[in-house]
């Protein structure tokens, strides 16, 4: 699928672009064929019109049934033989192979980008008649959404069990069609789901209204007369409890609320990148360093969490980013079983990259050990991400669990002790790292590296370390993790190591 990296989705747009370059050779192909039959037809009409006039003259002129006979004779067979030249054939043969060549989208990917929308919306609390109108935060964008389109959000909103977003797409459908003539969905369609919406609420009575307005401009549709019968019954029972409202409510939970929160900057005391603990140039004592020293922001003191401003060149972020393209892959996890399974809690694709592949992402590693004092004899290949569309990761810990299933790697290797997150791009609007436990919300910059301990001073887990990579609203995120293991750190000692 395609709508789980940005990058894929710009591969998309080339396709669509290459088959509407076929679809104008095709007209021009085809133009010249009706231009030349409308030719012959023209030149057959101003004869006819005028030998009708007088069809004996006509006929009798040798010149003019030379012409005649001509135009039959030579004329005619090619005229034919040009509409039987089967242009469709090849047309249809260069876009089967352009859909074989090139990245096509699935029903998977527009199901996956409705309900992105849906989780941006949820996340970043917009209101659907914003968004249908082509705003998104604070921006205003030149696009607004069909009815059709608000419908489908809808209908798969409704799919998927999210009552409270399918009811609200639908209502700005319904806003919609008033405006939208020759749209492909019927109105009828969207009364019919907002009576069904309403009367799943208790609300008999907007039930009725949507039911009337619907029998208005469709006497005899099926269902409408007997749901309003129901409906009818429903009114006239009288019964209070029966007659209470029950709005539905965005399904969520505890964890997702407070992600949603630090993520909107809603948490009070938010820690913001630019809230400076201290900020300073850092040279670790190591003699490379006192020449070009790390600029390094501290931004939380326990657990340890710092950024590194500026540690990584454009030049080494394109190389890397190129070095991937070609192999990303759909992030999954690994479940109890051991088996790899896409989810949708983490949209996103990704590879790895060893120091032997490339000079660039061996001199990182060697950096990263500058950074942060950490043998790097135990760590991860680097592991490359791009987002897709509302590309997010929910809130986790990158050290495991103990109900998880421990990787040889960690068996060997130890816990993941420390996280080096570089931001391999700047993000348009959301996108940002957050750590809802301490209230930190780190914008993604491009050549900046967040560093922090997943373990504190004792080798155990920290949990205060919980964090979300928040839904990206527009842009392209990519980032890369270096996770640096126990193994190896023995005589470095970097719990305490204070600057
Ligand atoms: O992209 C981010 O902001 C965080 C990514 C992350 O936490 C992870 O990949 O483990
Ligand atoms: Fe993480």
């Amino acid at each position: 699928e395609v709508f789980t990296a940005t990058e894929d989705i710009k591969d998309i747009l080339h396709t669509e672009h290459h088959l509407v370059e076929i679809l104008e050779r095709y007209i021009i192909v085809e133009q010249q064929k009706i231009d030349l039959i409308q030719k012959y037809v023209n030149i057959h009409q101003k004869d006819y019109v005028e030998a009708s006039k007088d069809s004996d003259s006509y006929a009798g002129n040798p010149l003019k049934a030379f012409v005649l006979i001509k135009r039959m004779i030579t004329e005619w067979p090619i005229l034919e033989r040009l509409i039987k030249i089967n242009t469709t054939e090849a047309f249809v043969k260069n876009i089967s192979t352009t859909k074989e060549n090139f990245k096509f989208p699935l029903e998977e990917d527009l199901e996956g980008t409705a309900i992105a929308i849906t989780t941006i919306q949820q996340t970043y609390n917009l209101t659907t008649s914003s968004i249908a109108n082509g705003k998104l935060g604070n921006t205003q964008y030149n696009l607004k959404l069909s009815a059709a389109s608000c419908f489908d959000i809808s209908r798969r909103n409704n799919r998927n069990k999210n009552l409270y977003y399918a009811f609200s797409w639908m209502k700005e459908a319904h806003k919609k069609i008033k405006t939208d003539e020759n749209s492909s969905v019927g109105k009828s369609e969207i009364l019919e789901y907002l009576a069904y919406f309403e009367y799943a609420q208790n609300n008999f009575k907007r039930a009725g209204k949507y039911l009337n307005e619907l029998l208005k401009i469709d006497p005899s549709h099926p269902k409408a007369f007997d749901n309003k019968l129901l409906v009818k019954d429903r009114l006239e029972e009288n019964d209070d409890s029966n007659n209470k409202l029950k709005p539905f409510k965005p399904n969520t939970n505890q964890l997702t609320e407070i992600s949603n929160q630090v993520c909107r900057g809603e948490l009070t005391n938010a820690l913001k990148y630019s809230s400076k603990l201290k900020c300073y140039y850092a040279n670790n004592n190591n003699p490379f360093l006192r020449i070009a020293p790390f600029r390094l922001e501290e931004i939380y003191d326990n657990p340890k969490l710092v950024v590194y401003h500026n540690v990584i060149s454009n030049a080494t972020t394109e190389v890397i980013k190129n070095l991937t393209k070609s192999k990303l892959e759909r992030a999954d996890t690994v479940d109890k079983s051991g088996e790899h399974k896409k989810v949708n809690y983490r949209i996103s694709k990704s590879a790895w990259l060893t120091d032997k592949e490339s000079e660039h992402v061996d001199k990182l590693s060697k950096r990263i050990h500058h950074m942060t004092g950490l043998s790097m004899e135990s760590a991860e290949n680097l592991q490359v991400v791009n987002y897709g569309i509302g590309g997010h990761y929910r809130a986790h810990f990158d050290f495991a669990l103990a109900k998880d299933v421990r990787t040889p790697g960690e068996i060997k290797y130890g816990e993941r002790l420390a996280t080096v997150l570089f931001y391999l791009s700047d993000v348009k609007q959301g996108g940002y790292t957050a750590f809802p436990s301490i209230n930190v919300l780190i914008k993604p910059k491009k050549g900046s590296a967040l560093f922090w301990y997943n373990l504190n001073s004792n080798g155990e887990s920290d949990f205060n370390t919980l964090h979300v990579a928040c839904p990206v609203i527009v842009g392209s995120k990519w980032v890369a993790n270096k996770w640096i293991h126990e193994r190896g750190q023995e005589f470095l000692k970097p719990y305490n190591s204070k600057q």
